[in-house]
């Protein structure tokens, strides 16, 4: 018999440490086991929280409050199942553990935090923790679920047998939390654990040592609901699931616009009221002009799609929350599968609806380099919220209102489904393009640890809108304000000159040819030009170019537009979105995390072409078509 099976007493402290105050706690532990949620009450920061796993790529760190020191930090791990990750976010967690990472404090005490409704399979994660030699206070996260459904666990016989303090917590209800003020307190850096540990480095060993732990500490796993049950064989089902996953892609939509659109209205009519009120006030003259014309227009054509945009964030918040997301990736593997990568790739896909930043970030939960590579240069396909003021102000302006199902289906909410279907399917072309060309890799296999069905609270679908909110506006009131005081500058200069013989006349004009086969006239050509920044700042630029054309000033926006555009001309814009890379950010973001420009150039140079000629085929086939 190997000796990788027999339990032995490991050497747990090999290198002393100086005695001291413990000075900086890791929180480690697996995947979705409360570790940010636990950091985020004990900082008061606002870390992101979300009911799956792989949500913290990265290390963050924050001062720990309610204990009578202030020196110390507590840094917040990705979660990790051993200490033989081979992800991205797994390596970041076991640097930082070890005392690996440049430029991060070595830990000197760990908070582990483990899910006690799986506490059989997580306790693997201990023996080599523990073998680290630090002290450790083993918390069992999620007690308030783990008593309402008749889970137990002898914790005192585990503190025994770990040889460590152990103590039942609930991060998200705040209770138990006085045994980490305890032990911070009392530690100090060089008590380390004391215990018999199967050798490291042994799955198996850590699995058999792990289930004798929970045979001994009378371990019991809660029950697991039968709505758990249940709703698995719905949204799991061969063929319910997917149609179910339809289903809600469909009512997202459908409720966006129907309960977006007049939220949306208000707010302009809210806009328009306190612009004119304030315009009566100053009196005319350039100064009128400047702070209504330029930076009022600018603003409120961009800010009246706050509601739509805190919908959509409220729904991927609910998916993000109760549990369906992992399972949605479940579902999705099937298809993910063809283009050569797997459910794992579909996370970060998702949470592109939002932002591609952070969804780039997430792609370090995927293993395989050219898996992660991939998905990161189809991510920005994926229509992100930032797309959502230009598509609803072109579906709002040109496609009527009617139904096709019904009254639940409309036109409008088709159109735009359509547009994110393309988007959809562009970045899966594209992996596949990738997959099978240089990104060439046999498949991996996907294992997804599927998390509990969760209420989703109202305080924290209440924060994260709150944040996006906050992200949205000043967004609107740095970026894009500076770009139309800009605008609004070279539209007037030299000063007393009609719009098309200004500076930004001159400059549309000479793009004009390149964008004319588009359907695009020389306004949208100087908001496609802005809108390299950032793609919302197009919404800005136009309420600014066409509020200082004495042709336009009085129209809404819609009607401008109309007046500037044919159908042709219209869709081909969305179409334009739909593929083009105009976001500055995400280029920074795809540089650092593949560490080249090669591959943020590659992408600009592919997205941009698909974007001319996906453009130019609309316009020229609806021009047809209508
Ligand atoms: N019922 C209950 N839910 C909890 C508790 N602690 C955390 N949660 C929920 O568990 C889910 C995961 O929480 P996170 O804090 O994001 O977990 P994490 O360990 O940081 O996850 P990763 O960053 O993916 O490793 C969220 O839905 C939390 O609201 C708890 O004590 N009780
Ligand atoms: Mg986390």
């Amino acid at each position: 018999m190997s000796s990788c099976c027999t339990p032995q007493t490991v050497d747990l402290d090999p290198t002393p440490r100086i005695p001291g105050k413990v000075k900086t706690v890791a929180l480690v532990g697996p995947p979705n086991s409360g570790k940010s949620t636990l950091f985020n009450r004990l900082t008061g920061l606002r870390q992101k929280v979300a009911n799956y796993p792989g949500v913290t790529v990265e290390q963050h760190f924050g001062k720990m409050s309610g204990i009578d020191r202030s020196d110390l930090t507590l840094i917040d791990l990705p979660g990790i199942y051993s200490l033989n990750s081979y992800s991205e976010d797994a390596r970041v967690a076991i640097e930082v553990l070890t005392g690996k990472m440049p430029g991060t404090p070595a830990p000197d005490a760990v908070l582990l935090v483990l899910d006690s409704l799986h506490l059989e399979r997580q306790l693997m994660l201990a023996a080599p923790v523990l073998a680290l030699g630090l002290p450790v206070l083993l918390l069992l996260n999620m007690s308030d679920v783990m008593e309402a459904r008749g889970g137990v666990v002898d914790t005192l016989a585990l503190a025994q047998e770990l040889g460590v303090p152990v103590a039942k917590i609930s991060a998200a209800r705040g209770t138990g939390l006085d045994a980490i003020t305890h032990f911070l307190n009392q530690h100090s850096a060089n008590s380390a654990p004391q215990l018999e540990l199967p050798v490291v480095g042994n799955a198996r060993s850590y699995r058999q040592w792990a289930t004798g732990i929970s045979t001994r500490t009378k371990y019991k796993a809660p029950i697991s609901s039968t709505w758990t049950r249940r709703l698995d064989s719905v949204l799991l089902g061969r063929i319910s699931g997917p149609l179910v996953f339809l289903a809600v892609v469909i009512a997202v939509f459908q409720v966006v616009f129907t309960l977006g659109q007049p939220l949306s209205d208000g707010m302009q009519e809210l806009l328009n009221r306190s612009g004119d009120a304030v315009g009566h006030l100053m009196g005319s003259g350039w100064m009128e002009s400047l702070l209504i014309d330029g930076v009022w227009k600018g603003a409120a054509s961009i800010l009246v799609f706050l509601p739509q945009i805190l919908l959509l964030f409220l729904f991927i918040g609910v998916l993000e929350d109760s549990g369906y997301l992992a399972r949605a990736a479940l579902i999705a593997d099937r298809v993910m599968r063809t283009i050569g990568l797997n459910g794992k790739a579909f996370i970060p896909l998702l949470s592109a609806y939002a932002c591609a930043v952070p969804a780039i970030m997430a792609t370090r939960t995927i293993e395989n380099k050219r898996d992660r590579f991939a998905t990161i240069l189809v991510t920005p396909f994926m229509t992100c919220s930032a797309r959502l003021p230009i598509y609803t102000l072109m579906i709002a302006a040109f496609i009527p209102n009617k139904h096709i199902l019904g009254n639940f289906f409309g036109m409008r909410a088709a159109v735009m489904l359509a547009l994110y279907l393309l988007g959809f399917v562009a970045a899966l072309a594209t992996a596949r393009l990738l997959k099978s060309s240089i990104l060439k890799a046999s498949a991996a296999p996907f294992i997804l640890e599927l998390p509990q069905y969760r209420v989703p609270t109202l305080r924290s679908l209440g924060l994260r809108l709150f944040d996006r909110g906050m992200v949205f506006c000043k967004q609107a009131g740095t970026v894009i304000l500076s770009v139309t005081l800009v605008l609004w500058a070279l539209s007037h200069i030299p000063f007393g000159t009609s719009l098309p013989d200004s500076i930004i006349g001159h400059i549309g004009r000479w793009i004009e040819p390149a964008i004319h086969p588009l359907g695009f006239t020389w306004k949208i050509g100087i908001g496609l030009l802005s809108s390299v920044i950032a793609r919302e700042v197009i919404v800005g630029t136009l309420g600014t170019l066409y509020g200082a054309d004495p042709a336009t000033q009085s129209l809404s926006l819609q009607a401008a537009l109309r007046h500037d555009l044919t159908l042709g001309g219209a869709m081909a814009l969305v179409v334009f979105f739909a593929f083009a890379m105009q976001c500055t950010s995400t280029l920074a973001i795809v540089k650092r995390e593949t560490n080249s420009w090669k591959w943020p150039a590659l992408q600009f140079a592919y997205m941009s072409v698909l974007a001319y000629v996906g453009a130019l085929l609309t316009n020229v086939l609806v021009s047809r078509i209508f």
